[in-house]
């Protein structure tokens, strides 16, 4: 089996005394779509946020293309990975938050080039070429001189899109990036994800509670809670025969099965 690109081994993580996971044990294959599926305060988010460094992990390790992303082992020790190797890891990653994160000051193609070039060292005329290019694909390219709170809900996070694929990375995380919209907005920013993974081959991680998406777009989904999975497979035998009362109790509820 080749090397998963993602892989949590025995993680553990706490916010003081509440343990959010114990031993939690996860892997995603390359070029894989995954969607985390569950009941709110499960941790969905928080397993994004800790790919994305913006949170520590108290145990176990987490691998990113077979490279440990927070700990490394150092005379017997477990210690955090220096800043150059944490910055070379992060490069993987992509992610699209629930609340957009635009920089209002910003106009909408700085907002996309900002990181390349501050992160990357990108110059200006290749960081505009590409954030015009993005634009295009996510049907903006007419607001690029525009400021976030000129946009529609579905437009600012259309550019969010935009901003994380900006960076390049192999693997792109969505945490519930339709929540924060209007039901009639949905479906502009989900027709940009389904456009991207029929364009090309992507590594997605995805949290969402738009179950009729994951079902359409995902390779495997998984029923996540208490800070575990509970059950994973195909999304046809997930959301038409799921096999666990806790996964029967969420889908009843959420799609009155
Ligand atoms: N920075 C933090 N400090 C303390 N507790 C936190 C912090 N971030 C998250 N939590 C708690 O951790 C638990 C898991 O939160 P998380 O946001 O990961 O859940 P979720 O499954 O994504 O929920 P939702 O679907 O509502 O977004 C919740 O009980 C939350 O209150």
């Amino acid at each position: 089996m080749s090397t998963p690109i993602i892989e949590f081994k025995n993680v553990k993580k706490c916010f003081g005394e509440t343990v959010i996971f114990s031993d939690f044990n996860f892997k995603v294959e390359e070029n894989e779509i995954v969607s985390i599926i569950g009941p709110s305060g499960s941790g969905k988010s928080t397993l994004l946020r800790i790919l994305m460094t913006l949170e520590g992990i108290d145990g176990g390790y987490i691998n990113i293309a077979g490279e440990s992303l927070w700990h490394m082992l150092w005379q017997g020790q477990y210690v955090p990975a220096n800043n150059k190797h944490l910055h070379k890891m992060r490069n993987h990653l992509g992610m699209v938050f629930q609340h957009f994160n635009l920089f209002p000051h910003m106009t909408v193609k700085r907002n996309i080039t900002e990181a390349p070039m501050r992160v990357k060292g990108i110059s200006r005329e290749e960081a505009e070429a590409s954030a015009e290019r993005l634009l295009q694909l996510v049907g903006l390219a007419d607001k690029a001189d525009s400021y976030p709170n000129d946009l529609s809900g579905g437009q600012k996070q259309r550019v969010g899109i935009a901003r994380a694929l900006a960076m390049k990375p192999s693997i792109l995380l969505l945490d519930e990036i339709t929540s924060a919209l209007d039901p009639e907005l949905v479906d502009e920013v989900l027709d940009v994800i389904r456009n991207l993974v029929k364009e090309e081959s992507f590594t997605m991680l995805l949290v969402t509670h738009e179950m009729y998406f994951a079902r359409e777009i995902s390779d495997r989904v998984c029923f996540f809670d208490k800070g575990a999975i509970v059950e994973e497979g195909k999304p046809e035998a997930i959301f038409t025969q799921p096999q666990e009362e806790r996964t029967k109790a969420f889908l009843n509820a959420y799609l009155g099965q």
